[in-house]
């Protein structure tokens, strides 16, 4: 197996302060990795660094076998989907959803005059239709609710056909059902051997699609563990991951993790 994203050594520095600390970390093809950490911890500078948005300022950070700082960005990026907030913002609200993931494919946000091939929008309507977006495709993005968009971000990530695909937090602001309906699908997605290798940042491991396969955990800028879940999710690494004492347990496919109550 290849690597898709190797970091060694790599740290960012902003106001001599360190967002992300030393860190080695290898996530080789195939692999579903979820990022767990705490507010501030360092988890969407990691995915910038992931995405070529953001480079090191010390350590050496390998994409797709690219190693940044020696590759034409605007060639690496069109091989990485992302799904995040800061990205869904730059979608303009009055796109048609159908627009909004055909875009992707010319990796741009917006596009009213684009001719696009029949071949492209075919492949739009199917992701839609994957993602349960069916009866969405000629609504304006601007209208969706806060899943529907969601789910409106992870179809157009998928439209580049990507080697490596990001997912910052797919979950956040989701209602129970949003959320439970959403790490279906993406459980599909992580099980489907087809599926690029991914990388997905969350706070909570209630959210952690089945399918997926490891876990970094991070605080303050630096990794405390990264390896398969099956080892490395467990109540000590994740009380030291947060910062007080949790309690975590694997039901069937999928994990909980609660405070111990205080005494
Ligand atoms: N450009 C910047 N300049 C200075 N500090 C920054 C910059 N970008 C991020 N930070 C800081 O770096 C730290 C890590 O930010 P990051 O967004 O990676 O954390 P996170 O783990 O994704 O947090 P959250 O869970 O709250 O989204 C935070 O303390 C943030 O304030």
């Amino acid at each position: 197996m290849s690597d898709v994203l190797e970091l060694v050594d790599v740290s960012v520095v902003r106001d001599g302060r360190a967002l992300v600390d030393d860190v080695s970390w290898s996530v080789k093809e195939g692999e579903r990795w979820i990022i767990l950490g705490p507010n501030g911890a360092g988890k969407t500078t990691l995915l910038n660094l992931a995405s070529s948005y953001l480079f090191p300022s010390a350590g050496q950070a390998t994409i797709l076998g690219e190693r940044l700082g020696s590759v034409d960005v605007f060639e690496l990026r069109p091989r990485i989907g992302v799904s995040s907030s800061g990205l869904a913002d730059k979608l303009p609200p009055g796109q048609t959803v159908l627009q909004t993931v055909l875009t992707a494919a010319y990796g741009m946000t917006a596009g009213w005059h684009e001719d696009y091939d029949a071949v492209d929008e075919d492949r739009a309507r199917a992701f839609l239709d994957r993602l349960g977006m069916n009866d969405f495709v000629d609504r304006s993005f601007g209208t969706l609710s806060e899943g529907e968009r969601k789910r409106t971000q992870i179809a157009r990530s998928m439209m580049a056909d990507p080697e490596l695909l990001l997912l910052d937090e797919p979950a956040a602001g989701l209602d129970l059902g949003g959320r439970e309906d959403l790490v279906r699908r993406l459980g599909r997605l992580a099980r489907d051997p087809f599926a690029p290798s991914m990388i997905m940042v969350t706070h909570h491991v209630e959210e952690i699609p089945p399918g997926f396969t490891h876990v970094l955990m991070i605080r303050q800028g630096k990794v405390l563990t990264a390896g398969p879940l099956e080892t490395e999710m467990n109540s000590a690494n994740l009380s030291r991951c947060f910062g007080l004492p949790l309690v975590v347990e694997r039901i069937g496919d999928r994990w909980t993790a609660n405070g111990l109550p205080l005494s």
